[in-house]
């Protein structure tokens, strides 16, 4: 709803619509009430708009974009009713104007702003474009590089940055509603007609064209897949070639082709999907609702290895005094080199730099061989290399050490929780904390409880990821939990298409093309191939232990491909040795080109074992690994491994690179149909009965035998059909 209250000259529009003043149809017919009844009163003067609880807008309520009756074009015209009031309408901006909000406040006349407060036209990131006439006003106002760069990229920017770009006429520190009224107040009377938007030229640029060129050549780099910023793009350059009523029309059209487009349902999916899974549950019935976290005033890392640097990082950046602690001098003094290193690149990114992150102080940021330093932290990060024995010494000492209440938190991508766990004698306070690379960059943070995990532990990482600016994800114990589950049967198959007739540059090219950031093997080479090489010969899969006589290709009755093993016994363990999947210009470089040796390699290997190379299209490639990495989604949700399709999704958007554009695997799952998805792999399991990964999981056999329900309803049936699993 809008309120509409009359104070001597000025009427005052309040939109209310919590939490964040979303703007709904009601919310739009109140604004309009309000607007027409200002215009029909002669004692008013002036009009103030403003937002309940300290928040213009987030713009148009996403809900209504996939209702049956949607929000349709009914911002757009009442937008240009405030602009066209006689009146002087003033918006007051506290929290947010986004989207539509900012919209509204562009069709104001005047705009005041709370210091404090951001703007955005952030519909981009949604899958649409400012639909409202945002694209044709914006550019007048602030010019068009400003509004192109703020409407294809969607960014959020500060009051202070508002006002130098000239979005807002004036900011306030203190109270935005009373210097909004004074403002109106001022105004009354003065002309109306350079103040309106629709009516001002849209600011030139020399060699427009030009730059116009190379704005859309930037947009269509950064988009890789995604429709939304080109067409944000084009929308702006109509507002650079038409009258303002002509280029309104051409934003409806590219809006409505967006609107319809698969693209914005996955984005806005994704949209509600990280907001669903703060609200975890565990099958014992733990859950957001009933545990409470405990604070982290002082926090540890142990191990200044790739990965704890990154996390010691975060942590400053987060503003956690912590202790970095390390085995020996040497290497501490590397590490701290390195974590000195990432925290002065951080802090030149920032406003305020060093000295708001105050690294330099030992009271925030210690350096340490010590284990007795530990003894008062709230929280322990341990990030360690994958080696099981080592981990459980650790936390034998840290719970020996730590005080009662210090919640232990390993970094492991795979290994068992409850097994650490049991090298305490406190199993409810240890907890999985799965960091990805580069851990200070990367916003997924896996979070893996245990049997015994506590509630309170839960709650506390949650937390943590949320002071770290993290998605946090609960998840339960499994190995590689619910991110390298899915990613074992998508690896294996992009190894088995090389052996049976494919190219790393095809396969990884095929992905790509798809969306992935960055396909399996260029990855593997990024990442290095000796980090799975260790973890199979710990498992037995290769190596000394592998008894004698086992078939070069089969493991525990399965198939198993040496490829990746023989690799790193020839010593290409990617970028680091300048060799892997592909050739680099040297060790360490970046550069990967298609390595001749390795095609040789490919084909001899083919040879000795007897398999008929075969051409393998795009597509095949496509629904061998992806199709396999969504099965084992669908046995993982079986399991109770996570609650919910959206876990799984987000943790693959956030985590391993998926196209965002894509919604994650489950919800692209559900877009395919699961009965293809289903067909499919009955298709290719039948081609290659010795893969498990391919076999399609009984859950989502079961929903292919229902019909098909929606993604939201998927866990319905789990429940129902759970015994006979
Ligand atoms: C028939 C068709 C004809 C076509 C004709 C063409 C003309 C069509 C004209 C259409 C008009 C278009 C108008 C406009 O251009 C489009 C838009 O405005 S799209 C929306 C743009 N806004 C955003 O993207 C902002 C999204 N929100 C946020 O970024 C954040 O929520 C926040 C505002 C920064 C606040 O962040 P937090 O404090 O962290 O809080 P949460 O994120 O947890 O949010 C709290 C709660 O609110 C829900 N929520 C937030 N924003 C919206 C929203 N815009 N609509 C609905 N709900 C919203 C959020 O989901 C949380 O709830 P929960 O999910 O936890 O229940």
């Amino acid at each position: 709803m809008a309120q509409y209250a009359r104070g001597s000259a000025v009427a005052v529009i309040r939109l209310r619509n919590p939490p964040v003043n979303a703007l709904s149809r009601a919310v739009l017919q109140a604004l309009e009430d309000g607007l027409k009844k200002a215009d029909a009163d002669p004692s008013v003067k002036a009009v103030m708009i403003c937002g309940e609880n300290g928040k213009f807008s987030a713009g148009a309520d996403i809900r209504g974009f996939s209702a049956p009756k949607r929000l349709g074009g009914a911002l757009g015209p009442v937008v240009s009713l405030i602009e066209s009031s006689e009146k002087p309408v003033v918006a007051a901006i506290e929290g947010v104007a986004l989207g539509g909000g900012l919209e509204v406040a562009l069709g104001c006349h005047y705009r005041i702003a709370h210091v404090k407060a951001r703007m955005g036209l952030p519909e981009v990131t949604l899958g649409l474009l400012p639909g409202a006439e945002g694209t044709q006003r914006l550019p007048r106002l602030i010019g068009v590089p400003a509004a192109l760069d703020m409407i294809t990229t969607g960014k959020h920017i500060p009051a202070t940055e508002a006002l130098k770009l000239g979005l807002v006429d004036e900011i306030v520190e203190e109270n935005t509603i009373e210097a909004a009224i004074r403002l109106a107040n001022k105004v009354i009377g003065q002309p109306l007609g350079p103040r309106r938007l629709s009516l001002k030229p849209v600011p030139k640029v020399p060699n427009m064209e030009a730059f116009l060129d190379e704005a859309l050549a930037k947009v269509k780099r950064q988009a890789r897949g995604c429709l939304a910023p080109e067409l944000c793009f084009q929308a702006v350059r109509a507002a650079t070639q038409s009258p303002f009523a002509d280029g309104v029309r051409r934003e409806r059209e590219l809006f409505q082709v967006l609107l319809s487009s698969g693209q914005a349902q996955a984005l806005q999916y994704a949209f509600f999907a990280e907001r669903a899974v703060r609200r975890w549950a565990t099958p014992g019935g733990a859950s957001w609702s009933s545990a409470a976290p405990q604070p982290v005033r002082r926090a540890a890392v142990i191990g200044l290895g790739t990965m704890g640097r990154g996390i010691v990082t975060s942590l400053v950046k987060a503003n956690i005094p912590l202790v970095a602690l390390e085995q020996d001098l040497e290497n501490l003094n590397k590490g701290r080199k390195a974590v000195m290193f990432l925290l002065e690149r951080e802090a030149m990114k920032m406003e305020g730099g060093a000295q708001v992150l105050d690294f330099h102080n030992p009271a925030r940021l210690q350096f340490t061989v010590d284990f007795d330093l530990l003894r008062d932290v709230d929280l322990v990060i341990e990030a360690v290399f994958e080696n099981m024995a080592l981990k459980k010494e650790i936390f034998h000492k840290l719970s020996k050490i730590c005080k009662p209440g210090a919640l232990l938190c390993t970094n492991t991508s795979a290994l068992n929780i409850d097994e650490i766990a049991s090298a305490t004698n406190r199993p409810q306070q240890v907890i999985g904390t799965h960091f990805f690379s580069p851990a200070h960059v990367m916003r997924l943070l896996e979070i893996i409880y245990g049997r015994h995990t506590s509630p309170t532990a839960i709650a506390t990482a949650m937390q943590l990821a949320t002071a770290l600016k993290k998605v946090g994800v609960v998840v339960g114990n499994c190995f590689g939990f619910v991110g390298n589950r899915m990613m074992f049967p998508y690896v294996q198959q992009a190894v088995f298409l090389l052996e049976e007739g494919s190219r790393p540059d095809a396969v990884d090219q095929a992905l790509e093309d798809f969306g992935f950031k960055i396909g399996p093997f260029r990855m593997s080479d990024l990442a290095g191939l000796d980090v799975g090489w260790r973890s199979r010969k710990d498992q037995g899969l290769t190596g000394p232990s592998l008894p004698a006589g086992t078939p070069a290709r089969q493991r525990r009755g399965q198939r198993y491909s040496p490829l990746p093993d023989l690799l790193c016994e020839h010593g290409r363990f990617g970028q680091k040795t300048g060799k892997g999947w592909y050739l680099y210009e040297k060790a360490g470089g970046r550069t990967a080109t298609p390595d001749p040796w390795l095609l040789n390699f490919l084909s001899q290997y083919r040879d000795t074992h007897g398999i008929q190379t075969r051409f393998i299209d795009q597509e095949e490639i496509l629904e061998r690994c992806l199709f396999s990495l969504i099965n084992e989604g669908f046995a993982i949700l079986a399991e109770g491994i996570a609650s919910g399709p959206e876990h799984l999704d987000v943790i693959y958007i956030n985590g391993y690179g998926w196209p965002k554009h894509r919604g994650g695997p489950m919800f692209y799952a559900s877009t395919v149909g699961l009965p293809r998805v289903l067909a499919k792999l009955q298709k290719y399991s039948e081609a290659h009965p010795d893969v498990p990964g391919l076999q399609p999981s009984a859950f989502l056999k079961k929903l292919a035998a229902v019909g098909n329900p929606p993604l939201k309803e998927w866990m319905s049936y789990l429940s129902q059909q759970s015994s006979k699993l």
